[in-house]
C-alpha cells in the first residue's frame, strides 16, 4: 500500500508555569489508506495533541502534514474525530436527529440533494450498525454511556470522511461494554473502506483493534517504535499470540 498520510517533522510545544513543554518533537509517520493505525503511549506523552494536529484543530509549529501528497492545513468533513467525554452528542436532539445532523452535513459537502425520508433512511442505517436502532427517538440523557458512545460512533460514520480520529473514545466506560465496543469497532472497520487512527494508552485495547501500533514516549514527546500487529481476526484476548505481544509492547514502553 502506498503511503496516505503523511506527517513530516511535526512538532509542538506549549508554554506552561512550569516553562516550556515540548508535547511533540519531530514526529514522521505515514500511514496507509484504510489503515486501522492505534498511537500507543504513557499519558501526556502527545497523542491527543498529534490527533488534533491531523485533525487541523491545531497547527503544527513546523513540518506538514501531506493528504495524498496534498498539503493540508485546516479542518475539514475528510477527517471526523470522536471524542472520550459521554457529552459530545446534542443534548437537546434524538438520537436519530443527532445521526441525521451528519448524514446532512456529509450530503451538503459532497453537494448531494437528501429527500427527508432519504436522510431518514441513511440515519437508520447507521444507528442500525451500532444496534440501537429501537433507542432512535431517545435524547442523549436517556441513554447509558456505553449506548451514548455507540450514538456519537454511528454519528461518526454518519459523517462518512476518510479518517476516523479517535481519541481514547471508550475510555470512560465499564471494561465489558469497552471490550463490546471494541468488538464492534473491530467490526466496523473490517465491513467500511476507513482509515483509523485511535488514541489509547490502553495496550491491550491497542493489540485488539489496530493493524500497526505508533509507541510514544514522553518528555518530550516522540515516535519510539512501529510494531506491525499482524494477528488474524476475530483476535482473541486469551490466545497466546495476543498475550505475547502485549508484553513485547509493555516491555517496550517501559524502558
Ligand atoms: N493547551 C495546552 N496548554 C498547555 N499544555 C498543554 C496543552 N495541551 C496539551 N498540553 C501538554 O502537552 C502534553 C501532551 O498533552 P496530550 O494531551 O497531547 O497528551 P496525551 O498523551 O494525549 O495524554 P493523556 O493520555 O493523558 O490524554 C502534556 O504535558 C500536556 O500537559
Amino acid at each position: 500500500m502506498s503511503s496516505y498520510l503523511e506527517l513530516k517533522n511535526i512538532a509542538k510545544s506549549f508554554n506552561t508555569e512550569k516553562g516550556k513543554k515540548i508535547a511533540l518533537k519531530d514526529i514522521n509517520l505515514q500511514i496507509k489508506k484504510n489503515e486501522f493505525l492505534t498511537i500507543l503511549g504513557p499519558s501526556g506523552c502527545g497523542k491527543s495533541t498529534l490527533l488534533k494536529i491531523i485533525a487541523g484543530f491545531i497547527k503544527s509549529e513546523k513540518g506538514k502534514l501531506l493528504k495524498n501528497e496534498q498539503l493540508i492545513e485546516d479542518s475539514g468533513l475528510d477527517r471526523i474525530m470522536l471524542f472520550q467525554e459521554f457529552e459530545q452528542l446534542f443534548s437537546w436532539q434524538t438520537v436519530i436527529d443527532n445521526i441525521s445532523f451528519a448524514v446532512k452535513a456529509s450530503a451538503k459537502n459532497k453537494n448531494i440533494k437528501l429527500t427527508k425520508r432519504q436522510i431518514k433512511e441513511k440515519s437508520l442505517k447507521y444507528l442500525n450498525e451500532v444496534k440501537l436502532k429501537s433507542y432512535q427517538d431517545y435524547y442523549p440523557h436517556q441513554l447509558s454511556g456505553g449506548m451514548k458512545q455507540r450514538v456519537a460512533l454511528a454519528r461518526t460514520l454518519a459523517a462518512e470522511g476518510e479518517i476516523m480520529l479517535m481519541d481514547e473514545p471508550f475510555g470512560s466506560v465499564d471494561s465489558q461494554t469497552r471490550q463490546e465496543l471494541q468488538q464492534l469497532l473491530a467490526q466496523l472497520w473490517q465491513e467500511e473502506d476507513k482509515t483509523i487512527i485511535f488514541v489509547t494508552h490502553d495496550i491491550r485495547e491497542a493489540v485488539f483493534l489496530s493493524e500497526r501500533i505508533v509507541l510514544m514516549k514522553n518528555e518530550p514527546g516522540e515516535i519510539i517504535e512501529l510494531v506491525d500487529n499482524k494477528l488474524p481476526h476475530p483476535r482473541k484476548r486469551s490466545s497466546r499470540e495476543f498475550n505475547q505481544l502485549f508484553e513485547q509492547l509493555q516491555t517496550r514502553l517501559q524502558n
